[in-house]
Order: C-alpha cells, then sequence, then structure tokens
C-alpha cells in the first residue's frame, strides 16, 4: 500500500499528478490545518506519514499529535513559523522548506509594495474614484519624492533581502541594511541594530525569519526612528512587525505609509488598516507566482523523493 500524505495547499495540478503517482493523497477537507485533520478518520489520520503546506499554515502541536506516524513535513515557501518545531524535534518528524525558490518573487512584490506606498497608490485610486481629476489644467494630486536617492534599509539580508537590494539599485536607490550577522561579501553597509538602520533609512523593507529572536523587532523605537518621511514594507511574517503599534504610527504620523503583505494574526486583519489610505494590502502574495511555485514544487519533491528512498532530506530546517 502507498503510504499517505496530506495536503493541506493549493499545489499545481502536474505537482498533484506526480504525488498522487506515489502515494495515497489525501486533500485538506478545509483550509484551516487543525479544521482538516479534525475531520479526519483516525484510520486515515493514522496512516498519514507526510505533510505538505505552506509554512505559514498553522500546525499546533495538539493537531500533529492526532497524526501518530507523520515522518516528514515539507513546506511549500521559504518560512516554516507555523510549525511548532518543538513537538517535531521531540518526535523526530523532519521538516524541510523550499530555500529561495521564491525569493525573487517575494522581492518583487516588496518592490510592488514600495512603489505604491511611495508614489501613494491607493490614495491615487481614490482620487480618481471621487471625480477629483478634472480637466486637463485642473486639480492634481501633489507631486512626491520619487525612489532615486532615497535610502533603503533592508532587515535581513538572506535570499530575499539580496533580491530586494538588486532592485533597488535599479532604482538608483541607496541600499543599507541589517541582519543577524554582516555579511561583507556584499557591498552594502552593515548596521549593528534594526533601531540604527531606521534612523538612516528613508524606506525598511522586512525580509526577516520570524521566531523569537524576531518577533516584533519593528517596535515603536524602530517606527518613530524611522520618521515622518519614512515607510514600511513587510514582506516576511507579521509576527516581525507590532501590528497595534503599526496602527498608531500610521494614524498618528509617526511614518509616512506602509506596504504589507503579512499581518500578525492571518488571515486576520484590522479593520482599521483599510480605512488608511497610505497603506498598500495584499493577502500574503509575495511567492504566489508560477515561476515561484514551480520551483517550490520541485524543492518539496526532491526531498520527497530523498526520504521515500531512505535518503537524508534535501533542505531540512534547523529544529
Ligand atoms: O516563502 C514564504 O514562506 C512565504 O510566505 C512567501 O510569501
Amino acid at each position: 500500500m502507498q503510504p499517505s500524505l496530506l495536503l493541506a495547499s493549493r499545489v499545481s495540478e502536474s505537482f498533484h499528478q506526480r504525488l498522487r503517482a506515489r502515494f495515497g493523497v489525501i486533500e485538506a477537507a478545509s483550509a484551516d490545518f487543525d479544521a482538516a485533520v479534525a475531520a479526519l478518520t483516525p484510520e486515515l489520520a493514522g496512516d498519514i506519514r507526510i505533510v505538505v503546506a505552506f509554512g505559514s499554515t498553522r500546525m499546533p502541536a495538539a493537531s500533529l499529535a492526532r497524526l501518530p506516524r507523520l515522518e516528514l513535513i515539507c513546506c511549500l515557501g521559504s518560512g516554516y513559523d507555523g510549525i511548532d518545531l518543538d513537538h517535531a524535534r521531540q518526535r523526530g518528524i523532519v521538516v524541510t522548506n523550499s530555500p529561495a525558490a521564491n525569493a525573487a518573487s517575494v522581492a518583487d512584490l516588496a518592490m510592488g509594495l514600495l512603489i505604491s506606498s511611495v508614489r501613494n497608490l491607493p490614495a491615487a485610486r481614490q482620487y480618481l474614484e471621487a471625480g477629483r481629476w478634472q480637466g486637463n489644467a485642473g486639480e492634481r494630486m501633489p507631486p512626491v519624492r520619487g525612489l532615486g536617492g532615497r535610502r533603503l534599509g533592508i532587515c535581513g539580508l538572506g535570499a530575499i533581502g539580496l533580491n530586494v537590494a538588486k532592485r533597488a539599485a535599479a532604482f538608483d536607490m541607496e541600499v543599507g541594511y541589517h541582519g543577524r550577522t554582516a555579511r561583507p561579501e556584499h557591498p552594502y553597509p552593515y548596521f549593528e541594530s534594526i533601531l540604527r538602520l531606521a534612523e538612516w533609512a528613508d524606506v525598511l523593507v522586512v525580509c526577516l525569519r520570524a521566531d523569537a529572536a524576531t518577533y516584533h523587532a519593528i517596535d515603536a523605537a524602530v517606527l518613530r526612528a524611522l520618521g515622518p518621511q519614512g515607510f514600511l514594507v513587510n514582506v516576511s511574517r507579521g509576527t516581525t512587525v507590532d501590528e497595534q503599534v503599526l496602527l498608531e504610527a500610521l494614524k498618528n504620523g509617526w511614518i509616512a505609509g506602509a506596504g504589507l503583505d503579512v499581518y500578525e494574526h492571518e488571515p486576520a486583519i484590522p479593520a482599521e488598516l483599510f480605512r488608511l489610505a497610505h497603506v498598500t494590502l495584499t493577502p500574503h502574495i509575495g511567492g504566489a507566482t508560477l515561476e515561484a511555485a514551480q520551483e517550490q514544487e520541485a524543492c518539496v519533491l526532491a526531498n520527497i523523493e530523498a526520504y521515500a528512498a531512505g535518503q537524508p532530506p534535501r533542505t531540512p530546517v534547523p529544529l
């Protein structure tokens, strides 16, 4: 009998077919992992050896415990913060991610959010909708400072951060960064803390891995240091930013605006954010390009094939 695999996130048809060729694929009956696991009969749950899902899928110990023969969790994407890693470690469950597979895609979106923020795209649309664009010589939206020459502070110079830096250079921006360690092999100035980076930068782009060390790394002090002309873009995880403090900052003009793809309690978004015209919001679509999906799925397949052949996983995450 083929080992069972629980597919908890949407994937391409070709990937689905390849999984079906080797495993008994059980599709999650709900977009919520807990509900999907709760909906399985004990027999089905007892057969599952592999879970494939986006790494932001919340997989708490209580649900993982209902899969007693689980051996491998493969994350589509770079993050794996949704998984109770202590539980995985204690049970010897191997966890893999797809490092760098979606870095270009996420960096593209970061630039999109950056341009949208700096050039006021949500407000521009509202301006049109309100019928304020009248005649050729009529009222125009006030000019703003362009991107060229602005200082871009990257929090986290991993694969995504490096792709952001490359794109920013094409926009004639100055790049600096903060990360766990300095990376002298890259030409950008290193700042010893996010606070120092925020003092220097006009725009902060957050590309941090979510863990205990980066929880609420963007706090009141950082936002105040970024200042009333500054913008925040977050394409990493919502937990890296204190969302309540960010709301205060946006409402009270501590910063000029924000572009957000990720939220602290996804998929819930504070309703107040929708009322702010200087905020661009997207529903965690950083990695949602066909190219990224293809690379992520190839990486998951390589890990699953190694597992099926009794070999070490290709891209395990540290447990
Ligand atoms: O790679 C990931 O984990 C993502 O969430 C991309 O947005």
